[in-house]
C-alpha cells in the first residue's frame, strides 16, 4: 500500500500541512506533523476534498457533463464545485469504490438536503480553510459556470469570493449598470422592491454571472443565502423578498449588517443611487511622496493600486515581491514611473535612538595606526605570540615595563603604532560583530608549523573571511622539530588562502613565539598591509569609538575600554555608549599613564559613564542633553525589544520571516562528525535556494558545536545544523543567550527535509526537545543483564522517563531510552545535579567511561495559528 508524508500531499495540493493535517483530522485520521506518513485511504480523503474545491480542474468535457448533470434533480456535492462541511458531507456520504475518480463519487451522492448542517458548520470550515486556500478559493471561483445554482446551497458563499465583493455590492454606479445589462437581473437591492422583480429571481452579481443559465426560481436554496460575497450587498436578507423561497437562515452569522442592512431593504433603493458605505475607488494620484524603502503594501496604497498589480508590475520588472517586503527607493521610482506616477524624495526619517553620523571630508583623514587581532587554533601560540611582541616592543620602550590590561595595547614599529586587541580568540569577530562593531583592521591567524591547520584555523578564516578583514598568517611554532611550513602553506592554499610566494595574495611569515624570531617581519608585514588598506581617520572632530570591554569597579566605578577610531576624545567631553552616558572624568591608556586625549587608535579606559555598557558598543562624543535624552530612549527601546520576540532566523518562524522579507539569505553553520557528512549536507542544503531565499553556509567543521560556532551563527544570523554532533555546555548557554537555533539530526535526508519544509513553510513541528540534565559515566559495571553506567548527574537532573543521548567526544553515539536508573539499589524516579546514579540503557551496552549522557524530554509545542 502506498504511503504518503504529509509535506509531499501539502506540495502536491499547494496547501500547508497544516490544512491536510486538519483535513485528516476531520476524518478521523491522525497525523502528527508534516512528517508523518499517511496510507492511500487519507490521500482518496484528500483527494476528494480538494476536487470539490478545484472543480474547474476537471476537463472541458467533463465540466460540460457536470453542467448538463446539474438541471437535473440530483446535483452532487461534489458538482457544486466547492467544500462542504464535514458534517454535510458525512451525512450524506455514500459508500465509493477507493479507486473511483471523486466527480463519479460525487455524482453517486444523494442530493444535499441538510442545509442546516451544512450552515452552521460547513461555513465556518470553509472559512477557516478559505484563508490558507487562496488556490483552491480561486479554482473554485474559476469552476462556478459549471455549477447551476440548484445544486448547492453553498455556491453563493463559496463561489461568491470575497474579492468580487466590491464589484458586485458595492460598485459605482456605472458598475452597476454594466452588472444588469450583463445578466439582465436587478441588483439586489432591486430585489428588495417585490413590484420591480419578485425579490427571488435574481442573483447577486458574481452569483449571476454563473447562474444565468439557470430557469427562474433555480436559485431556490444557493443564490438566496445571504453569505459571503452576498452577504454585504443585504439583498438576499431573508427579511426581505427572499425568505420564503430560499429557506434560509433567518438570522446568525450571515445576516447582513450595519449601514447596507438597512438600505437594502428600503423600498425605492435603485441602482442609481450610490452606495454611501461603497468602497470608493481609491485615488489615483499623479506624485507621491516616499522618505525611503517602503513595503509593497505601502507602495500600493500611496499609489492607489491593488497590490497584486503591483506584486505583477514588480515581476516584470524582474523583482520577485511579496505584500510585506520592502522595496528601495530606486525601484519604488521606476515603479512609479510604470503608471505615470511622480515619487518626491522626502528626506529619511531620523530614528530618535540614534546618533547621527558625521560624514568626514576624505581631505581630513591621515594615516591611523592599524587594530590587529589574533586568531588560531587552541594551543597553537597565540597568547604565546602577542606576550612575544608585547614584551619585546613595548615593555622595552616603556619606562618601568609596566603594562597595564587594559584589553587592547599599542606598540612600535620602525617609530610606528600598531595596536594589538588583547583578547586572542574569536571576541572581536564574534560577540562584538554581532553587535554590529567593526574594530578590526587586519587579522592575524596562528598556526603551529608542526601542527598544521586544524578545525579552529578554519573556523577563525571563515570568522576573517565574513568580516571582509585582511588576513596575515604568522607561522608559529618554527623553532621547534616537526615544523614543516609548507604542509602549512599547502593546507591553507586549500582553504582559499595561497602564499604570496606561490603566487597567491596572502603573506604568510614564519615566527617562533619562544624564540621570538619573526616578530619583526611580522609587524613590517602589518604596517605593510595597513598601508595598502590606507587606514585612516579624521582626528579632528567629535570621538567615535568602540567598548571593547566595560567593567563595574568597586572603586571607580563603570570603566570601560575603548579604542578611539575616529576623532579626538578629551576629558569632559559628553559621550554615550549604547544605553549608558556621562562625561569624560579620567582617561588611561595601555601603559597606566593618565591620559587628556586620546586619537584614532587609541586605546583607553574611560571613567565617568553612568552605568556599564557592552563590549561592542559604539561610543560617541556629543552634546550633553542628546547624550542623555538618546540614552534614555535606547533604554526604552531595549526593554520593548526584549519584550517582543527574537528575530533570530530559526526554522520554526522561518517560513514567516521570508514572507515578512526579512530573511533573504538562510545562512546555516554546519556541523557533522566526519567530513563525508558535511559535504553531503552541504550540497543539498545549498540546492534548497529557491525564488524568496538563497541558502549559504557560512561555516562547516567537523566536531561538536562550540561556543564559536554559536557566535558566528548570532553575527550572521545563521542557524546550526548538527549531524550526529551535540553542542557542548558553553555553546548550549550561547545560544540561549543569543536566541540561536540548533538543530540536530541522526538521518541527513531529516535535516534537508526540514529545512525545506520550514523555507516551504510547511514545517509544523509539534515537538521540542528540552533538555533536562547532563550526567557524566565515571565507572561501567558489567552484570548479567548488560551494563551499568556508574555516574554523576553534572547538571540538571535526570528522570527514570527520560530519553538519553549517549555523547562521546562531541559525537553521539546512541540516541535511546533508560533501561533503569537506580541509586545504590533503588530504583528512582529522578536524580539531581550532585548525586551518582546508575544507569543501564535500553539495547545498548557499549557505554564508556567519560561518556556524557545527555537526558531529555520531547514537550509538545503549542500551535501557533
Ligand atoms: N616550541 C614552541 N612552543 C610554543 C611557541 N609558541 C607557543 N608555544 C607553546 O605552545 C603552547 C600553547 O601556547 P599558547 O600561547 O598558550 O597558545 P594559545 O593559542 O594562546 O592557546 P589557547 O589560549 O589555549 O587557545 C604553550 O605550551 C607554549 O609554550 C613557539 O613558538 N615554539
Amino acid at each position: 500500500m502506498s504511503k504518503y508524508r504529509i509535506y509531499e500531499l501539502a506540495k502536491e495540493f499547494d496547501t500547508t500541512s497544516k490544512v491536510i493535517i486538519d483535513i485528516l483530522a476531520r476524518h478521523n485520521m491522525v497525523a502528527k506533523n508534516h512528517m508523518s506518513s499517511v496510507d492511500e485511504d487519507a490521500k482518496i480523503v484528500i483527494d476528494r476534498t480538494f476536487a470539490r474545491k478545484t472543480g474547474a480542474a476537471e476537463p472541458a468535457g467533463e465540466k460540460k457533463e457536470t453542467s448538463s448533470v446539474s438541471h437535473g434533480p440530483a446535483p452532487s456535492a461534489q458538482s457544486a464545485g466547492g467544500p462542504v462541511s464535514d458534517r454535510a458531507e458525512r451525512q450524506n456520504h455514500r459508500p465509493w469504490q477507493p479507486g473511483q475518480r471523486p466527480e463519479q463519487r460525487g455524482q453517486n451522492r444523494p442530493p444535499v438536503h441538510n442545509q442546516q448542517g451544512y450552515n452552521q458548520q460547513g461555513a465556518m470550515n470553509r472559512q477557516a480553510e478559505a484563508h490558507t486556500q487562496v488556490k483552491g478559493a480561486q479554482d473554485a471561483r474559476r469552476s462556478g459556470p459549471n455549477f447551476p445554482h440548484q445544486q448547492r446551497p453553498n455556491q453563493g458563499q463559496q463561489q461568491g469570493p470575497f474579492r468580487q465583493q466590491p464589484r458586485g455590492g458595492f460598485g459605482t454606479p456605472g458598475q452597476q449598470n454594466q452588472n444588469r445589462a450583463f445578466g439582465g437581473a436587478p441588483r439586489p437591492e432591486q430585489a428588495q422592491q417585490p413590484a420591480k422583480t419578485g425579490g427571488n429571481q435574481f442573483q447577486p452579481q458574481q452569483n449571476r454571472d454563473r447562474f444565468h443559465q439557470a430557469g427562474p426560481g433555480g436559485n431556490t436554496a444557493g443564490g438566496n443565502r445571504p453569505a459571503g460575497g452576498n452577504r454585504s450587498s443585504g439583498g438576499n436578507r431573508p427579511a426581505g423578498g427572499n425568505r420564503p423561497f430560499g429557506g434560509n437562515r433567518p438570522t446568525g452569522g450571515n445576516r447582513p449588517s450595519g449601514h447596507n442592512r438597512h438600505q437594502a431593504n428600503k423600498p425605492g433603493m435603485n441602482t442609481a443611487v450610490p452606495n454611501p458605505a461603497a468602497k470608493q475607488e481609491p485615488p489615483k494620484p499623479k506624485i507621491i511622496k516616499l522618505g525611503g524603502p517602503v513595503t509593497v503594501k505601502e507602495l500600493a496604497g500611496k499609489m492607489g493600486r491593488e497590490v497584486s498589480d503591483i506584486i505583477k508590475k514588480l515581476m516584470t520588472l524582474g523583482t520577485m515581491a511579496t505584500i510585506n517586503q520592502e522595496v528601495d527607493l530606486d525601484t519604488a521610482v521606476i515603479l512609479a514611473g510604470e503608471y505615470d506616477i511622480t515619487v518626491e524624495e522626502l528626506p529619511p526619517e531620523e530614528d530618535p535612538t540614534e546618533i547621527a553620523e558625521i560624514e568626514d571630508d576624505p581631505a581630513s583623514l591621515v594615516l591611523r595606526p592599524p587594530v590587529v587581532t589574533v586568531m588560531g587554533h587552541v594551543d597553537h601560540g597565540k597568547t604565546s605570540l602577542l606576550d612575544a611582541i608585547r614584551q619585546t616592543n613595548v615593555t622595552a620602550h616603556e619606562a618601568g615595563g609596566i603594562t597595564q590590561h587594559i584589553g587592547a595595547y599599542q606598540v612600535l614599529c620602525q617609530g610606528k603604532k600598531i595596536v594589538f586587541l588583547d583578547t586572542p580568540g574569536h571576541e572581536a569577530f564574534t560577540s562584538m560583530r554581532a553587535r554590529g562593531a567593526q574594530v578590526t583592521d587586519i587579522a592575524i591567524l596562528v598556526v603551529a608549523a608542526d601542527d598544521g591547520v586544524m578545525p579552529q584555523t578554519v573556523e577563525a578564516i571563515n570568522h576573517a573571511k565574513s568580516a571582509k578583514v585582511p588576513i596575515i598568517v604568522a607561522i608559529n611554532k618554527m623553532d621547534r622539530p616537526g615544523a614543516n611550513p609548507d604542509r602549512v602553506k599547502q593546507q591553507l592554499a586549500e582553504q582559499g588562502l595561497v602564499p604570496e610566494d606561490w603566487g597567491g595574495d596572502t603573506i604568510m611569515v614564519p615566527v617562533s613565539a619562544h624564540q621570538k624570531t619573526g616578530l619583526s617581519d611580522l609587524l613590517e608585514m602589518i604596517l605593510l598591509v595597513a598601508e595598502m588598506q590606507e587606514v585612516k581617520a579624521n582626528p579632528n572632530r567629535l570621538a567615535y569609538g568602540t567598548i571593547i570591554e566595560a567593567e563595574l569597579d568597586k572603586g571607580r566605578g563603570p570603566v570601560a575600554t575603548v579604542l578611539v577610531q575616529k576623532g579626538t576624545l578629551r576629558i569632559g567631553d559628553s559621550i554615550i555608549a549604547g544605553t549608558t552616558y556621562g562625561k569624560v572624568r579620567a582617561m588611561i591608556n595601555d601603559r597606566g599613564d593618565k591620559v587628556k586625549k586620546a586619537e584614532p587608535s587609541t586605546p583607553v579606559e574611560v571613567l565617568g559613564l553612568n552605568d556599564v555598557p557592552m563590549a561592542g558598543d559604539v561610543l560617541a562624543a556629543v552634546d550633553e542633553k542628546i547624550a542623555r535624552s538618546v540614552a534614555e530612549k535606547r533604554v526604552a527601546k531595549k526593554r520593548s525589544e526584549e519584550m517582543k520576540e527574537s528575530q533570530k532566523v530559526s526554522l520554526d518562524d522561518l517560513f514567516k520571516q521570508i514572507q515578512e522579507g526579512a530573511i533573504k539569505d538562510l545562512n546555516i553553520v554546519v556541523k557533522a562528525d566526519v567530513q563525508g557528512s558535511i559535504e553531503a549536507l552541504k550540497q543539498a542544503l545549498v540546492s534548497l535556494r529557491n525564488k524568496e531565499v538563497r541558502v549559504s553556509i557560512v561555516h562547516s567543521g567537523v566536531g561538536a558545536i562550540n561556543e564559536s560556532d554559536v557566535m558566528l551563527a548570532s553575527a550572521s544570523n545563521a542557524l546550526i545544523i548538527g549531524f550526529n554532533v551535540r553542542p557542548d555546555a558553553n555553546a548550549r548557554k550561547a545560544a540561549e543567550t543569543e536566541k540561536i537555533d540548533i538543530r540536530s539530526y541522526r538521518v541527513i535526508y531529516e535535516a534537508i527535509n526540514d529545512v525545506e519544509a520550514a523555507m516551504t513553510g510547511m514545517l509544523a513541528p509539534e515537538y521540542k526537545e528540552v533538555i533536562l540534565g547532563r550526567i557524566e559515566v565515571r565507572k561501567v559495571f558489567s552484570i548479567p543483564k548488560g551494563v551499568v553506567a556508574g555516574s554523576y548527574v553534572l547538571e540538571g537532573k535526570i528522570t527514570s522517563a527520560s530519553l538519553v543521548r549517549i555523547i562521546r567526544n562531541g559525537i553521539v553515539v546512541h540516541e535511546g531510552k533508560l533501561e533503569s536508573l537506580r541509586r545504590f539499589k533503588d530504583d528512582v524516579k529522578e536524580v539531581a545535579a550532585g548525586y551518582e546514579c546508575g544507569i543501564s540503557m535500553e539495547k545498548f551496552r557499549d557505554i564508556k567511561e567519560g561518556d556524557v549522557i545527555e537526558a531529555y524530554m520531547m514537550e509538545l509545542v503549542k500551535q501557533s495559528s
